[in-house]
């Protein structure tokens, strides 16, 4: 059968592809080698994302008796598992029942390219098309002295595809964005963290020092410290649970290991090579500005093109896939205005150029010790931070820190580089109280010390 697209991995890249373009009259397949969702949707971010909303929710019981509610809550890893996994098979249903209405083929099977415009399934069938979009996401990578091992050394991977291990005792390892976030929420979920990590928590990462201090401190306060300058040499399995050997001879003894130790490119089974698509040094598909790889009929998006991985940035990635799919040429990706974003003890939420303070660059922040909604969610730990050209009063990027900061870096998305966006969010209307009411604050800080805009006829 021939299509107009094939599009290689059910995640949210591959996923947001072939609705797009099915929603545009284009005769799409999609092909998933295991669950429909992805890591993402199955072991990435929405399992994650329920487990952080569950450990807010147990952090909200610690204050519940200051606000006169009585009783006692725990936090239970097995129901947390459950919930989890009832929502990705929702998701996952709506998901299929969408490709259905929009006549978008569906195939349980593994793609390997053929040629450039052929593939086989498991081997076997083949489908082609005119256009693809490979979305095979990324795997798990396991370091050395590490090994996957049953209810005792998980990745994430592990961690949502099988009942969670039993124990209390739970050593992390890693200071990336996966043992940032599960450090705080395996607390919440009442097990004891012992953090090892190289470096401190998210130091490669583009939130600013003001950010991350912040919410080390915020870790600190419920118990939570990575060891930093940890380095694992060695592994034992004593009858009480995994020793981690570390270098120096200190040692961590806990009932399981969760590895958050990074993730790889996913193009094994692929046959990249028969299409003639070019990988770089570190295996991610080498991609233009439109997402065409070297074979321009074959684009690719998401984990697989981008160290960056986020279920953000592959969504990004799709549209612009599919924009360029329709119209060649409409649409470059520009990766810093997409958003990125972090659920630990508190949201962090960033976009565009650093928060720092350059030469010619105007900061304006605002706290959220004195908004008023923020205060009554006993949840006022947390600020706003704009970044704005002090020549053009453009905004260039913003970082906001504190519950819904996810949501609240939206307001920013559409707004970045735009000369009059500081103007627009100083002199809007918000709602009273409204934890946006600090975004209109940090841009009265800025626009107050921009030049006053030219009058017409001036
Ligand atoms: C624990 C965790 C939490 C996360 N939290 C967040 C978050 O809060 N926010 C955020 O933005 N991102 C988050 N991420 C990252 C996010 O999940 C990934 O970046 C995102 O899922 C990548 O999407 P993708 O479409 O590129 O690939 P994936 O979601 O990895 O999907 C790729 C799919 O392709 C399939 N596939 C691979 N090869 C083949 C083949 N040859 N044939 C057929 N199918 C194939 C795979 O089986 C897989 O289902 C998190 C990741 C993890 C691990
Ligand atoms: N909120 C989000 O957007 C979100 C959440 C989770 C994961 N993700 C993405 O998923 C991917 C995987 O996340 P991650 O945190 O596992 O990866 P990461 O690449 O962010 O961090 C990997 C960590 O593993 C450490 N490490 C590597 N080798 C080691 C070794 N031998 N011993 C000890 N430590 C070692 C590194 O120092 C680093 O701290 C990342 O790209 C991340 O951005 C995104």
């Amino acid at each position: 059968m021939q299509y107009d697209l094939i599009v290689i991995g059910s995640g949210p890249g591959g996923n947001r592809a072939a609705v797009l373009a099915a929603s545009h009259g284009l005769k799409v397949a999609i092909i998933e080698k295991a669950e429909w969702g992805g890591c993402g949707g199955n072991r990435g971010y929405l399992p994650k994302h329920d487990w952080h909303h569950t450990a807010k929710l147990l952090l909200a019981a610690k204050g519940f008796a200051r606000r006169g509610i009585h009783g006692s809550v725990s936090g239970d890893l097995a129901g947390a598992w459950e919930h989890a996994r009832k929502l990705a098979r929702s998701v996952r249903d709506t998901q299929i029942a969408q490709m259905k209405r929009l006549g978008i083929n569906g195939f349980a099977a593994t793609a390997s390219f053929v040629d450039p415009h052929t593939i086989a399934l498991d081997g076997r069938d083949r489908l082609s098309a005119r256009q693809f979009v490979v979305a095979t996401g990324s795997a798990p990578y396991v370091p050395k002295p590490f090994f996957i091992t049953a209810q005792r050394v998980l990745t994430t991977d592990e961690l949502f595809s099988q009942p969670p291990p039993a124990g209390k005792r739970v050593t992390i390892v890693g200071s990336g964005a996966v043992a940032t976030e599960f450090a705080f929420i395996l607390t919440m979920l009442g097990r004891e963290v012992t953090w090892v990590a190289h470096n401190p928590p998210l130091s490669h990462s583009r939130f600013s020092a003001a950010a991350l201090q912040r919410l080390n401190e915020r870790l600190r306060r419920h118990g939570i410290e990575a060891r930093v300058g940890a380095r694992p040499e060695a592994v034992e399995m004593p009858p009480e649970g995994v020793r981690v050997i570390l270098a120096g001879g200190d040692s961590v003894l806990a009932d399981w290991v969760l590895l958050g130790t990074g993730r790889r490119p996913h193009t094994s089974g692929l046959a990249l090579e028969a299409a003639g698509v070019n990988t770089d040094s570190k295996g991610f598909i080498k991609t233009n500005e439109y997402m065409q790889t070297s074979q321009p009929h074959i684009y690719a998006v998401g984990d697989v093109t981008n160290p960056r991985m986020s279920a953000s940035q592959a969504l990004a990635d799709a549209a612009v896939a599919v924009a360029n799919i329709l119209a060649p040429g409409s649409r470059r990706q520009d990766r810093r205005a997409v958003p990125e974003v972090i659920h630990s003890a508190l949201e962090l939420g960033r976009i565009g150029a650093a928060a720092a303070e350059e030469e010619g660059l105007l900061v304006g922040s605002a706290d959220f010790s004195h908004n008023v909604r923020a205060l009554s969610q006993d949840e006022a730990d947390g600020c706003v931070r704009l970044v704005a050209d002090g020549k053009t009063g453009a905004l260039l990027g913003a970082e906001v820190v504190g519950s819904d900061a996810a949501e609240l870096i939206h307001l920013f998305a559409q707004r970045l580089n735009q000369p009059e966006a500081l103007r627009v969010l100083a002199n809007g209307f918000y709602g009273h109280p409204a934890r946006a009411e600090a975004v209109c604050q940090a841009a009265q800080g800025i626009v107050a010390r921009l030049p006053a805009p030219e009058k017409p006829g001036e």
